[in-house]
């Protein structure tokens, strides 16, 4: 058999540092064709534009495609299959290819689809990758919060106590062939030792934990690690071995499309305090700054914020200020869209 293309598989929860990854793998590629499939959670399309607005060789329309339509996981054969055919089917073939997952994708369902005949005979994956988000691992954003599962016991019996946020993160460490302990900026050292040791014995036998900080780990250690994880899926469990799909019901997402930001501190203040009220799980997007040449994109990833200009706006291009809100599917919408309506633009105008 001619030589299979490798593919890494990036997993990881939301905001962990996953496009940040991507990131920092373009300006390392030393050379190596690389071809990116972008899928995220959400109607809009953030992470790509995010990655073709960095203006990095490496980084254009060509190289970077985007799998839409939800989680990579659920749409394997609507999206995924046809999508790699196409970049399969073209004459200069990418040396390697990188995925990166929603944030809330299982992974396993993904690499089950490197089964797929026409797949399997053309590419393999060399690994799976998982980012972790250390300071989110350390405030116990993925544990149960048992007071508020006893609450939840009292008010109903017939509940399903399961936490999907722990369900999906604890998927994503199942499948890893190596993990990225991200974000050690924001604790001690001491405080990273603790969890990298806890970390360590929730993973399968002979994976490894790298630390970092921007997601800055050569991409030498990441790529080609030659794992066929197509191969070995029996070794890596899943809460959701057995069923076809996860159930994404458990999130909600929506777009708020609001009016040019003057303010952007005011609006950041009001974000922050609707993320800790709301529990908000993620905030992305972009700001349309008036009488400012670049757009602002904004994050949020849990309670910690950030803002910064990337591309300048083109000629002719809408300027909107627009941000995907993820959280659990009991998240008030109504709510949070009340608490923004002045910044918002009315419906009719959008
Ligand atoms: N302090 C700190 N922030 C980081 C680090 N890595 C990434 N971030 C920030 O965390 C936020 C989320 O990073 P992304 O790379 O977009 O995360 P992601 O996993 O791609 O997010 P989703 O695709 O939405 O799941 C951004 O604001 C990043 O700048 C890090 O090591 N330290």
């Amino acid at each position: 058999m001619a030589r299979r293309i490798p593919a890494t598989i990036i997993s990881g929860f939301l905001g962990a540092g996953k496009t940040t990854l991507i990131r920092h793998v373009i300006e390392n590629a030393k050379g190596k064709r690389l071809a990116f499939l972008i899928n995220e959670f959400g109607d809009l399309g953030i992470d790509r534009d995010m990655l073709l607005g960095c203006g990095l060789e490496g980084c254009t329309d060509d190289d970077i495609m985007e799998l839409a339509n939800g989680c990579i996981c659920c749409t394997v054969a609507d999206d995924f299959l046809p999508t790699m055919e196409k970049l399969l089917d073209r004459p200069d073939k990418p040396d390697h290819i990188v995925i990166e997952t929603s944030g809330l994708a299982l992974p396993k369902p993904l690499v089950k689809a490197f089964n797929w005949p026409e797949i399997k005979a053309q590419v393999t994956v060399d690994g799976v990758v998982t980012v972790v988000d250390a300071k989110a691992l350390a405030e116990g954003r993925f544990a149960d919060d048992e007071d508020a599962v006893q609450q939840q016991r009292e008010a109903d019996e017939a509940l399903d106590h399961d936490n999907p946020l722990e369900e999906v993160f604890d998927d994503q460490l199942f499948c890893a062939d190596i993990v990225v302990l991200n974000k050690v900026d924001l604790l001690d050292g001491a405080q990273v030792d603790v969890l990298e040791a806890e970390l360590q014995t929730r993973l399968r036998p002979g994976v490894h934990l790298v630390r970092s900080d921007q997601s800055g780990v050569d991409p030498a250690v990441l790529m080609g690690l030659d794992k066929a994880a197509e191969d070995d899926l029996d070794a890596r469990p899943s809460h959701h071995d057995g069923a076809d799909d996860h159930d994404h019901d458990d999130f909600h997402s929506f777009v708020l499309n609001l009016a040019s930001v003057n303010d952007p501190t005011a609006l950041e203040m009001m974000l922050k305090s609707l993320i800790e009220q709301y529990d908000i799980l993620r905030i992305k997007g972009f700001l349309d700054r008036p009488g400012l040449p670049r757009r602002e994109v904004f994050q949020a990833a849990g309670p910690r914020l950030q803002r910064y200009f990337d591309r300048p706006w083109r000629d002719g291009e809408n300027r909107r200020s627009e941000l995907v809100v993820i959280g659990l599917h009991t998240i008030d919408e109504a709510a949070i869209r009340a608490h923004l309506s002045d910044w918002s633009i009315p419906a009719a105008a959008e």
